[in-house]
């Protein structure tokens, strides 16, 4: 069966259960938003979804095949995942770090045409274009989360997992970087994308996967699972529900319950 396909997921960190049996399904073509509070496995699920971690038990299934089975590079090349951290430890310019992220996708012969189209497409997609030269550790912790995501956009993965890729971004860039998560859907890809804000999850999302305590609260569409009964389920908060005049929805926390 298509789709990333997750089953009966469990995963222990330092003797403490972190995934308690996760159940879900991605599909591509779609955007799924992971929201839940801080330390509810959000992404231990995308580095297990990454293959960066390997679960005590469960399946991952990737297409129809296991994904513990699937050669890394194959891996790689379908599956990008932009972490949580935007840490570069390293001294290198925005450029480099950007065409990196096509390297699953090269051929034998070294960077082609397509290859360098795709790092700039990343790099205007991220607006960083103008920042080719500088060294990354130069730049703003916004700039960098930018460069970091435009690394990820540039190997033009079938499936593009996203920690947080609004941390420390403006208003501006944070409705690009969403535009950019339902472009890349619309062409084809499947997006998991891990985010805190409520409003920006329902602007993007087909899908939501409300998680707490390592499992799964609800798993749908917005407007069924973005409710005020299943936010304060989930966070322990109050959340005043509304529709813009535009029709979108938002969600505003109130106060504690
Ligand atoms: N190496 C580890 N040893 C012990 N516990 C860990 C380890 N790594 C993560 N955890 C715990 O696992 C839980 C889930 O962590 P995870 O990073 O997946 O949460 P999250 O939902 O992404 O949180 P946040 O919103 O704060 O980023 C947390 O309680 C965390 O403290």
């Amino acid at each position: 069966m298509n789709g990333l396909l997750v089953r009966a997921l469990r995963l222990s960190l330092g003797g403490t259960a972190v995934l308690g049996g996760i159940d879900a399904s991605f599909a591509r073509g779609r955007v799924a938003a992971v929201l839940g509070p801080n330390g509810a496995g959000k992404s231990s699920l995308l580095a297990c979804l990454a293959s960066l971690r390997a679960p005590d038990s469960g399946t991952i299934m990737l297409d129809g095949q296991a994904l513990a089975a699937i050669d890394p590079r194959d891996r790689a090349r379908r599956i990008g995942l932009l972490p949580q951290t935007a840490d570069v430890h390293w001294d290198v310019d925005v450029a480099t770090l950007v065409a990196l992220g096509r390297y699953p996708r090269r051929g034998r012969w070294g960077e082609s045409d397509e290859d360098r189209a795709a790092v700039a497409r990343a790099m205007a997609a991220t607006d960083v274009t103008r920042f080719a030269d500088r060294r990354v550790e130069t730049l703003s912790g916004g700039e960098r989360g930018r460069v970091l995501l435009a690394r990820v956009l540039a190997g033009e993965p079938e499936w593009l997992l996203a920690d947080e890729p609004l941390a420390s971004l403006d208003p501006a860039h944070q409705l690009d970087v969403l535009d950019r998560l339902r472009a890349v859907a619309g062409e084809g890809a499947g997006v998991v994308v891990v985010l805190h804000d409520l409003n920006q999850a329902a602007r993007v999302a087909d899908d939501v996967v409300l998680m707490r305590g390592g499992r799964i609260v609800a798993a749908g569409a917005p407007e069924t699972v973005l409710t005020p009964a299943l936010i304060a389920q989930t966070y322990g908060v109050e959340a005043h529900v509304g529709h813009t005049p535009e029709g979108q929805r938002y969600v505003i926390p109130v106060r504690r319950t």
